[in-house]
């Protein structure tokens, strides 16, 4: 779910656990498209059981429909969480991600957009999202951010973690369409200082910056990358 700038070719198989996968790229977008329309069902299944008013004999009936596909997705499942995979083209696939995951119904999903000066994301949240009525959760807020920021602050061309996440709200964020904006402020060493916001139709409601930390471990080593 994320647009891609280009991606230095790296020689090793995996780090820190973003694990070397080569699955050809046309098969992850084949796969990712299959469970993303799953996700997309899933995700008009919340939303459709928060705002269910059918009777309470209803809701038993469709609780026990579910359960049984619940049981046809467990007839073959992976050991833990989804985790992070990329393969030789650098196609990253993180299907479980909380923000952007294509099988996670609930991630919106965010789908980030590298530009000019970082990267932005259009998004509707809707009544899973709420807070305060009729408003976005603050920590959900925090967590569309922070991802934003990480994606920003990553280039998807090294690995950095958040450090220190700061937010201002400076007014309610109305469920509805929203456009979040990131951006790097400065470097310093290992440390990208990265701003963003979310804002609705009257101007921006959150403001974050953060500090995102490339780990020492993680570093890539220019000159271990190719470009064959
Ligand atoms: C590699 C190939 C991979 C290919 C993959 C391709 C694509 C990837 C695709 C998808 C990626 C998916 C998702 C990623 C995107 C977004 C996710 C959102 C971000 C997150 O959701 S991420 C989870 C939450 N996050 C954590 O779970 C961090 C836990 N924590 C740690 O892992 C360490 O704690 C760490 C790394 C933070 C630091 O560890 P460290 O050992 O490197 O740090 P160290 O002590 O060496 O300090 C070095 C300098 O940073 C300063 N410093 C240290 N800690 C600081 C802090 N907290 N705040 C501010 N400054 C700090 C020091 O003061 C010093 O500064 P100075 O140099 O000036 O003295």
């Amino acid at each position: 779910m994320t647009s891609r700038p280009p991606f230095p070719e790296v020689s090793a198989l995996s780090i820190g656990g973003f694990v070397r996968d080569d699955t050809p790229t046309p098969e992850v977008d084949r796969r990712e498209a299959v469970l993303a329309s799953l996700a997309g069902t899933v995700r008009e299944l919340v939303d459709a059981a928060i705002r269910t008013t059918v009777d309470d004999g209803e809701v038993h009936r469709i609780r026990d429909d579910l359960a049984g596909l619940v049981d046809r997705l467990r007839a073959s499942q992976l050991p833990g969480p989804a985790g992070v995979r990329f393969n030789g083209e650098m196609r990253a696939w993180n299907w479980g991600n909380a923000v952007v995951g294509a099988a996670n119904a609930i991630a919106p999903p965010l789908e980030v957009v590298h530009d000019a000066s970082g990267c932005h994301a259009d998004v509707v949240l809707g009544a899973a999202y709420e807070g305060p009525p009729g408003l976005v959760h603050g920590g959900v807020s925090a967590m569309l951010l922070d991802h934003i920021m990480g994606v920003t602050a990553s280039a998807m061309r090294r690995t950095t973690f958040t450090g220190t996440l700061t937010m201002r709200y400076r007014r309610g964020t109305p469920l509805g369409p929203l456009r979040l904006e990131a951006s790097i402020a400065r470097e310093e060493g290992r440390k990208v200082f990265v701003v963003a916001s979310i804002a609705d139709a009257d101007g921006v409601t959150v403001e974050a910056d953060g500090i995102f930390i490339e780990p020492a471990g993680l570093r890539i080593d220019p000159q271990e990358q190719t470009s064959a």
